[in-house]
């Protein structure tokens, strides 16, 4: 649906050119609700601009439903962009008017008919559950309501890609939820392509089903999120994760396998990260290995949590037993689909 080849974006700056973005390449499918997550500066709102041209890339090709953006004329680029919508971080809607005029605009402009209008944005303000706050102006509704208006006029021209610059990034957890749910609503009621921009990997983990992460204007990893974030590779992407599952153990726990190890030399054992997700996680592996391979085995440390109804997490464990047991264990678990890291110094 959407295909960015070697996009480069590079912009004038007092200390010479800026290079924002610095050959992307990017395949987002139809249907897909795809995250770009990278910390303030990696590129992401001049990313997700040059989708619908709103910004012009210094370099590269910008395809959308199969036709190449970056060759279309004035008046073909303005009929393409009836095909792509899209919501801000500050919800930009006009204060001088209501909820149902700011809707209805993207439709004024494209010269529909007033009754035409009024049925459709009657039913795009059902849709996001504004319809009692029809006659209020923005200034008279709360924060997540406007990003609802803001998704309804991006809606208005029935578009097949939705793009988000930070649509959650200014309302509290429970709002961005709510949006969040909302966005995954009309994904899956309509079809449309999703394309979201956040600095927040909860966002990414509570919505998206692929993932891109963004540094120094580069894409540094992609993949399923429950792959990324099982399994991150690039160290951006883990301190990311890391604000929602600690990558490391804490301190306590530390303090505590250190006093362990030093009381008990004898018994050193391993100490091991154990990152698992999806169906893996529903089997006593645990308990298996524990009875296989003869060992013994201590959790020190855990967290288990869900992306889309799939479990995941990590544990940390210590585990005592004879050499080649503990290798076969290893193993046994790495064979299951377990990610099986040894922490080395504690
Ligand atoms: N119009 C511009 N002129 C000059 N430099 C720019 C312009 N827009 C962005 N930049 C620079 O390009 C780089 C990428 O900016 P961009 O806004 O795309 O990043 P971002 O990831 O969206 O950041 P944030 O999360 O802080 O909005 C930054 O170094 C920024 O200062």
């Amino acid at each position: 649906m959407i295909e960015l080849h070697n996009i480069h974006q590079t912009y004038p700056g007092p200390q010479g050119p800026v290079q924002a973005l610095q050959g992307i390449d990017l395949q987002i499918q139809a249907g897909e609700i795809f995250g770009v997550i990278g910390r303030s500066g990696a590129g992401k709102s001049s990313l997700v601009r040059v989708i619908n041209l709103l910004n012009r890339p210094s370099q590269g090709q910008v395809r959308v439903d199969g036709r190449d953006l970056t060759a279309l004329n004035a008046p073909d680029l303005r009929a393409a962009r009836h095909q792509i919508g899209m919501v801000f971080q500050h919800f930009n809607l006009l204060s001088s008017r209501t909820i149902f005029d700011n809707v209805a605009l993207p439709l004024e402009l494209a010269g529909t008919r007033p009754a035409l209008i009024k049925a459709r944005v009657d039913d795009l303000l059902d849709l996001v559950g504004l319809s009692a706050l029809r006659d209020r102006y923005p200034a008279q509704i709360s924060g997540g309501q406007k990003q609802r208006v803001g998704i309804a006029r991006a809606l208005a021209s029935n578009p097949k890609v939705l793009l988000s610059d930070e649509a959650t990034s200014a309302l509290d957890p429970e709002t961005t939820r709510s949006i969040l749910g909302l966005l995954r609503q009309i994904n899956r009621d309509f079809g449309l392509t999703i394309v979201l921009i956040t600095h927040q990997m909860q966002v990414i983990k509570q919505v998206a089903d692929r993932v891109a992460v963004i540094d120094a204007g580069r894409i540094v990893e992609q993949g399923a999120v429950i792959d990324v974030f099982t399994r991150p590779q690039h160290a951006t992407t883990r301190s990311l994760i890391a604000e929602i599952v600690p990558q490391d153990l804490p301190e306590s726990v530390l303090v505590r396998i250190r006093k362990l190890m030093a009381t008990e030399p004898a018994q050193q054992g391993q100490l091991l990260r154990l990152a698992f997700a999806g169906d893996d996680s529903d089997r006593p592996l645990l308990s298996d290995v524990i009875r296989r391979f003869g060992l013994d085995l201590n959790i020190l440390h855990g967290q288990v949590d869900e992306i889309q109804g799939r479990p995941f997490g990590a544990l940390a464990v210590h585990v005592r037993g004879a050499r080649e047991q503990l290798a076969g264990a290893v193993a046994h678990l790495r064979g299951a689909g377990v990610l099986v890291q040894e922490v080395a110094h504690v």
